[in-house]
């Protein structure tokens, strides 16, 4: 009797990004914001006050405001650029892994949803999934939620694969590398006096809930990068910073760490500090006119790096008397950064 071919074992990859509206249109973005805002891990309040807060009152404020900006953003053909990047990066993805692996791609809010892209790892019958968020830097807020929706899913499977997370790639060198090869192709065309590595902000009490036994504590704590703070969002901001101004060869003088995007409410919050938006107006009057600026949270532009700092940070910097502002570009699906995220997935 023949024995049965041995099954395939590829592999299967789910790259995750955070979401994005469906359109531009207010409709669209009160439902992507309704979801992304009632999430426990983003909006870490009770859900009996979440849900009424959120979905009654501040969601229904800010989504006509968010869809102005998005309305910006989009590109007519393409839509939206967290999308479009996601799929190039997928496709390149796929030539790069060859064949031994199944390459899918999903956002935690929205489409295209994760359940879909595990079912389609599923239909290839994959031997394992590697879960790549695409948040360089760990926060429960993101790459934690990632992780939740996953296991939320496949728990209900009858087989219920082999799952490992590449939870964090803050100092992974093909990250780094990447991100350096853009800045310095910046750098060649324009003398800059100052950087500015901006991250997406969280507040100060997400990184205090994650410390581990009590080590971080929003001080120098930080200041090195290690096994009690492997994952403090914090920490890795600060461990990504000295490791690109390392490639750019610059001096700890010549940058500045700040922090973006905070969800302005009457609570009041404290979020990491110090905020980006203030920094720079102060900027001028210290001698510095001309800033290259980061946005090493981000894989792939969106609303945050273009909008945010590349027009918003850029005006509030020039009414302020600087003269040149530059935001990087994200890292797309750049061949180096295609080549890093392959490397990633075969180590895993
Ligand atoms: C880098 C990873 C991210 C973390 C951490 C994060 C935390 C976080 N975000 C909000 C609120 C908003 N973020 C918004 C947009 C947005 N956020 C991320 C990533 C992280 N967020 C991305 C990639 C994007 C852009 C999406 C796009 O389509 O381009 C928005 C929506 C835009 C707006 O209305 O301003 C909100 C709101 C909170 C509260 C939070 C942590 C607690
Ligand atoms: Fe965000
Ligand atoms: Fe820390």
């Amino acid at each position: 009797m023949n024995s049965p071919a041995s099954p395939t074992r590829r592999i299967g990859v789910l790259l995750v990004n955070l979401g994005t509206p469906d359109s531009p249109s207010t409709p669209d973005v009160r439902r992507y914001l309704n979801e992304f805002l009632t999430d426990g891990r983003v909006i870490d309040m009770p859900a009996a006050v979440r849900y009424p807060l959120f979905q009654g009152v501040i969601v229904p404020l800010r989504a006509p405001k968010s869809a102005k900006i998005y309305q910006q953003l989009w590109d007519a053909e393409r839509g939206s650029p967290l999308l479009y990047h996601g799929l190039d990066l997928q496709a390149r993805l796929r030539e790069v892994l060859g064949k031994d692996y199944v390459v899918a791609f999903g956002m935690r809010y929205q489409k295209p949803s994760i359940e879909k892209a595990l079912e389609e790892l599923r239909d290839a019958a994959v031997d394992r999934i590697i879960v790549l968020p695409l948040f360089p830097q760990y926060a429960s807020a993101s790459t934690g939620s990632v992780q939740e929706k996953v296991m939320d899913i496949v728990k209900d499977w009858w087989i219920v694969p082999n799952i490992s997370f590449i939870s964090t790639f803050a100092d992974d060198p093909g990250f780094i590398g990447s991100f350096a090869a853009r800045g310095k192709a910046e750098m060649a065309k324009h003398e800059y006096d100052h950087v500015v590595f901006s991250y997406h902000g969280i507040p100060e009490r997400h990184v205090l809930k994650g410390s581990f036994k009590g080590y971080c504590k929003l001080s120098t704590c930080c200041a090195s990068y290690n096994k009690n703070n492997r994952y403090c969002y914090r920490a890795q901001c600060f461990a990504t910073s000295r490791l690109l101004a390392k490639e750019l060869g610059l001096r700890d003088d010549q940058y500045t760490v700040t922090f973006q995007s905070r969800l302005q409410s009457r609570l009041r919050d404290p979020w990491l500090q110090p905020y980006t938006d203030e920094v720079i107006k102060e900027f001028p009057a210290k001698g510095i006119n001309n800033v290259l600026a980061f946005s090493p949270a981000f894989v792939a532009d969106c609303l945050e790096t273009t909008i945010e700092v590349g027009e918003e940070f850029k005006e509030l910097f020039e009414e302020a008397g600087g003269k040149h502002w530059q935001l990087v570009p994200s890292l797309n699906s750049e061949p180096y950064w295609v080549e890093a995220v392959a490397e990633m997935v075969r180590r895993n």
